[in-house]
């Protein structure tokens, strides 16, 4: 069964739309760009989706309206960048039913949360669950392997009077390898690095993943039949596909050779695939070698999404109104290159920030932009409708919010991240609207706190930022070229626009925020 939980499913996205609460407030708009965004990672920390999606009463739990008895029978699973957070939380909640556990996360993070004050995120010190890290520069390696053949064991222990939890994040396919016999690790490592080298995306990535994999794709919870299955899925894919989201190991996906073939022969890889890998590829019929009835190991399975980008994206929206702001999602799907999105949001400000009834062309623009980005058309209209009252009916300032994760087509060798390239972009899109303080501001940010290899997570621009780089010496047209944008951030003005909440210990994709102050109204 694959459902989404209701309790922090979106609601309807007008239910965002209404007149801003009154505040009065002398925060610049940089501070609270900043301060959205925050609010945005916050509703996603791992320890809050896990105390959102579980109620304990006595010796049961409530997880998506189906409650589970607790008889000292709960096991644990867990791999991605934030279930270590998730866990410490489920411990909290039903530690005290809980027999054992493994989870697999990434080397060096229990170090760096000790590190950064974040022990409420670790396990206590007794624990039953044993962390296993590993997946050095989230690339499978024998660490992962070993975390992997671990949790196979355990959940091919298990009965049917018990309940495994499985806590799944993004990065989770780089914690879970267990490449299909003979395929070796470094035969399936060399597949998924150079479709990932050859620009192929997390969605055929993983259905590649997939095919290779004994836990991928239903295998996990394969294994763990005739136990029931719950898994906890944070998202970090465009749209929460539950069988994509770190490879889906307890959503059975049928593999279709075909398909598979398909992809790598798109990236021109089937000649240069080991042997072992055509192997697996060639072979027919159910990808598990134990006796157990196919259709019935695949039965009591609950997936549940408990935290993704909508999420984040409507608390933000209810932080946006306590700054004074008209909140419009526009969707939480973004991506295409960073170069169309930056002229969709140039667009957006354009239309937001007109005094008359901006002229017809962008709003045909805006829609021919459309597919490239992402954005249905639906989704498109009724943002410019919102954006559109915001100007006839005097409504105030707007805060646009979007996320998602766009692309970046790398030319160049410098120091930059999606994120802090397309802030640059939009200030370049903003130059000419007004100017700061009363001109739109643009934020991007990584909900992971890390934008590409750096230690910021994104920037916050305006129309002024061409030349202020200007006046410091700082010249945009080769950052770009060389996608250098975190030295160019670095240098502009101490780094003053750059966002950097250092590690969040979660991860949803990227928030993007276009915050446009009120237009005066005009007297007739
Ligand atoms: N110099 C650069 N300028 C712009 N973008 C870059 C640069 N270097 C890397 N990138 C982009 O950064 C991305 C990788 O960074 P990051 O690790 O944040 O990705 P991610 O998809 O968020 O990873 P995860 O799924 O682990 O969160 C790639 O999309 C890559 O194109
Ligand atoms: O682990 C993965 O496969 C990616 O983070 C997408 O979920």
């Amino acid at each position: 069964m694959a459902r989404v939980l209701s309790l922090i499913r979106p609601q309807p996205i007008l239910a965002l739309v209404g007149r801003p609460k009154p505040t009065f407030c002398k925060m610049s708009m940089d501070s609270r760009a900043r301060k959205v965004f925050a609010a945005a990672v916050e509703a996603v920390q791992p320890d809050t989706v896990i105390r959102k999606s579980i109620e304990r009463t006595e010796d049961s739990v409530l997880i998506d309206g189906r409650r589970f008895t607790l008889k000292h029978n709960l096991h644990l699973v867990g791999f991605g960048k934030a279930v270590l957070g998730m866990a410490a939380e489920v411990e909290r909640i039903v530690g005290d039913h809980l027999v054992n556990g493994v989870i697999s996360v990434p080397h060096g993070i229990q170090q760096t949360l000790r590190q950064h004050g974040k022990s409420h995120l670790l396990l206590k010190e007794n624990s039953r669950i044993k962390v296993m890290e590993g997946a050095k520069h989230n690339l499978p390696d024998d660490d992962a392997q070993r975390a992997a053949e671990g949790i196979k064991r355990l959940a091919s222990e298990l009965t049917e009077d018990d309940l495994l939890l499985v806590l799944i994040s993004g990065g989770g396919s780089a914690l879970l390898p267990a490449p299909i016999p003979p395929i070796s690790l470094q035969d399936k490592l060399d597949v998924t690095r150079r479709l990932a080298a050859a620009g192929a995306t997390i969605q055929e990535l993983n259905k590649v993943r997939r095919a290779l994999s004994l836990l991928k794709g239903g295998g996990l919870a394969h294994y763990a039949h005739p136990a029931q299955v719950v898994a906890l899925i944070l998202s970090d894919v465009i749209g929460d596909p539950l069988d994509l989201i770190a490879s889906g190991p307890t959503v059975r996906s049928e593999v279709w050779p075909e398909e598979v073939l398909s992809i790598l022969e798109r990236y021109k890889l089937p000649d240069s695939l080991s042997a072992s890998v055509k192997d697996v590829l060639a072979r027919r019929g159910p990808r598990w070698k134990e006796n157990k009835d196919e259709a019935e190991a695949s039965g009591d399975v609950l997936n549940v999404v408990i935290g993704s980008n909508s999420v984040a994206l409507q608390c933000a929206g209810c932080c946006v109104r306590d700054l004074g702001f008209r909140p419009v999602v526009l969707s939480p799907g973004v991506c295409g290159d960073v170069k169309s999105v930056s002229r969709l949001y140039g667009l957006l400000a354009r239309f937001a920030s007109s005094r008359e009834e901006p002229p017809p062309e962008i709003a045909a623009e805006v829609l021919r932009l459309g597919p490239e980005v992402g954005v249905e058309s639906w989704d498109l209209c009724r943002t410019m409708q919102v954006l559109g009252e915001g100007r006839t009916e005097g409504w105030g300032a707007t805060c646009l919010l979007a996320g998602g994760e766009p692309t970046v087509e790398l030319t160049g060798s410098g120091r930059g991240g999606r994120n802090q390239e397309l802030a640059l972009r939009v200030g370049l899109e903003l130059r000419g609207l007004e100017l700061p303080p009363k001109g739109p501001v643009f934020l991007s940010g990584g909900t992971d706190g890390q934008d590409g290899p750096t230690e910021a997570a994104g920037a916050i621009t305006d129309g002024g930022l061409y030349d202020e780089a200007q006046a410091q010496g700082l010249y945009i047209d080769n950052v770009l070229t060389d996608n250098d944008s975190h030295t160019f951030f670095s240098h502009l003005s101490d780094g003053k626009r750059l966002l950097v909440p250092g590690l969040t210990c979660t991860n949803v994709m990227d928030v993007h925020m276009l915050l446009v102050p009120a237009i005066p109204i005009k007297i007739s």
